[in-house]
């Protein structure tokens, strides 16, 4: 909680009179009763009407600004959170899309709800604490006023009702949730199988097994959720009860004391007003049990941010950032670095080596590679073989573990000779390098803006041309550009979807071009048509191609055979004619 409430600091004036107009809404409702039981029981012993003018106009007053305040009151605390929201909400995306993408689609799938804990921590939790806090302290203050040991059976009832009781709420909500966790995960897996698995579980003939699992763990979930339920009602009821009590024990202590029958009536009124307000801090420890957790993810995300690797502490992101005396990954400010060099550009792995797990085998290690502006490489391999994980180093999503990645500065200057991939502006690497990259995706959105991420200031002309080169200019000609590819590309075949992507990496047009196997889902001779024409496209630009096939590769000057994470033969064009390419 701490280290979101950092986030909270610039704005605490904002939250100081956030937190003033609450607890000014409640004194308000409390003032009311008060003022109107004092109103009714003077009224009954029939006094002259200016003896009441002052406390009319008091009721008038205190119920109009109860509702005025309660309005400026959700402004201002909206207002704030909101602002330091959007924030942590900015700060959690860089954390985000620092990570590999291995690691981050639950983390992104739990941003959404993670972030609205921030809020609900401020809205739902601290400041009705604060309010309801400050406000039964000046009821006890003012009760003691009236008569101390009035004061005293006050502050024994609210302690009940808004400590004891909402210790025992957050104390079930958080062992609640902590059976219901797994049973709603395990219910959000079986309707993500059953929905997106739905034709493959036809066509195997286990639907109703599915179906049957499915719904023995959404009736487990009813009966803890049930189970939970009532215990919460319970509590609900005792602080009814308690509220009640506590208003009878001021009524008879007060009787007890002797106090004038105005008061009594004015006490128990204003007691009961105080027992509500003391009742609501039932809902915010409820919330604040049910964040807890949120707020423990955003804060890891926070303050670690992730390696650019799997599950090595001391990787990519953070290597690369020291390397190039930047600031850690995962701030906005990591995204920054070198300027990407205009022109041509001359990259070199030596001896380069990545481990994505500290206790695994690597996925890349002692690979050489030489790519000098206009040079063509071929890489191929079976599955598995470390193939993307080559073309990652070069788009420094990864940084070596061993070895280097490097770019050879073109001519002698005030530069080291070689400095790192992962040194450079990431926001304008892909000016450099760039392509199309093992599952590529496609936005639900338009043609025309799929295309536009490539290079936002390109004209229709160029859109046209890129998608003419994929081997989707008719399929353009006949949609439009303007038709939308559904999510995921799921509007479009395979073929269609691999064009389209294959579209947008020609349109980037970088230095550097990489294809990670770009013809999948391409029949052959339409495959050696696309590559073909690409590789026209790019003239004399250097271009790296993973493939499978070895056909076709007679354009390229240097074929890397990987296998196991190490190359283990290369050769030039009359290699790939020796093996039957
Ligand atoms: N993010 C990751 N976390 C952990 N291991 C990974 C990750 N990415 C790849 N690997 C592992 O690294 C090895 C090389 O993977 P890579 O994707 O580079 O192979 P590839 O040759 O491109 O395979 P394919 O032809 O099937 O795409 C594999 O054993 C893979 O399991």
């Amino acid at each position: 909680m701490w280290r979101v409430l950092e986030f909270a600091y610039p704005l605490r004036w904002r939250f100081v009179g956030a937190g003033v107009l609450a607890a000014g809404t409640e004194a308000a409702g409390l003032g009311l009763m008060a003022a109107a039981t004092w109103l009714l029981a003077t009224a009954a012993g029939q006094p002259p009407l200016i003896a009441l003018s002052v406390a009319i106009v008091l009721v008038r007053a205190l119920a109009i600004g109860r509702g005025v305040l309660r309005y400026v009151e959700r402004l201002a605390s909206h207002d704030a959170v909101l602002r330091m929201v959007s924030d942590v909400r900015a700060r959690i995306f860089a954390a985000l899309v620092d990570r590999p993408p291995a690691r981050r689609g639950d983390a992104l799938s739990r941003m959404v709800s993670d972030v609205d804990a921030v809020q609900d921590l401020l809205i739902r939790v601290l400041l009705p604490m604060a309010a309801a806090g400050t406000v039964a302290l000046a009821a006890v203050v003012t009760a003691f006023a009236a008569d101390p040991l009035v004061a005293l059976v006050l502050l024994a009832g609210l302690a009940a009702t808004g400590v004891a009781l909402p210790l025992l709420a957050a104390r079930l909500a958080r062992h609640g949730g902590a059976r219901l966790a797994p049973l709603r995960a395990a219910y959000a897996v079986d309707t993500v199988d059953l929905v997106h698995g739905a034709a493959d579980l036809a066509a195997f003939g286990a639907r109703t097994e599915y179906e049957a699992r499915g719904a023995a763990h959404a009736a487990e979930l009813a009966r803890v959720e049930r189970s939970l339920a009532r215990r919460s009602f319970a509590v609900d009821a005792a602080a009814t009860m308690l509220g009640g009590v506590t208003a009878m024990a001021v009524l008879a202590t007060a009787l007890h004391r002797g106090l004038p029958g105005v008061w009594l009536a004015v006490l128990a009124v204003a007691t009961l007003a105080a027992g509500e307000i003391a009742q609501s801090l039932l809902a915010a420890a409820r919330k604040g049990a049910e964040i807890r957790g949120s707020l423990d993810r955003v804060a890891e995300l926070l303050d670690h941010p992730a390696p650019a690797t799997a599950d090595r502490p001391d990787a990519a992101g953070t290597t690369a950032a020291r390397a190039a005396g930047t600031p850690a990954a995962g701030t906005a400010d990591s995204l920054r670095g070198l300027p990407v060099p205009h022109g041509p550009v001359h990259l070199r792995l030596r001896g380069a080596g990545v481990r994505y797990r500290a206790d695994g085998p690597p996925a890349l290690h002692g690979v050489d590679l030489d790519l000098p502006p206009g040079k063509r490489v071929a890489i191929v391999g079976p599955s598995g073989a470390g193939k993307s994980t080559l073309l990652a180093l070069l788009t420094g999503v990864v940084v070596p573990d061993m070895g280097s990645a490097e770019v050879v500065a073109a001519a002698p200057g005030p530069r080291p000779e070689a400095t790192p991939i992962g040194a450079y502006d990431r926001e304008r690497w892909p000016a450099a390098v760039t392509g199309l990259l093992a599952d590529a995706h496609l936005f639900h959105a338009s043609v025309r803006d799929n295309l536009l991420l490539a290079r936002p200031e390109a004209d229709d002309a160029e859109l046209v041309a890129a998608c003419r080169t994929a081997g989707l200019g008719d399929w353009v000609g006949e949609h439009g550009l303007d038709v939308r590819v559904g999510e995921d590309g799921a509007a479009l075949s395979g073929g269609q979807r691999q064009r389209l992507a294959l579209a947008r990496a020609v349109l980037a047009d970088p230095e550097l071009l990489l294809l990670d196997e770009p013809t999948e889902g391409l029949d052959p001779g339409q495959a050696d048509e696309v590559l073909a024409a690409v590789l026209a496209h790019r003239g004399d630009r250097a271009t790296v191609l993973v493939t499978h096939r070895l056909t076709g590769l007679d354009a390229f000057d240097e074929v890397l055979v990987l296998d196991g994470g190490s190359v283990k033969e290369r050769g030039t064009q009359g290699w790939v004619r020796a093996h039957g390419g």
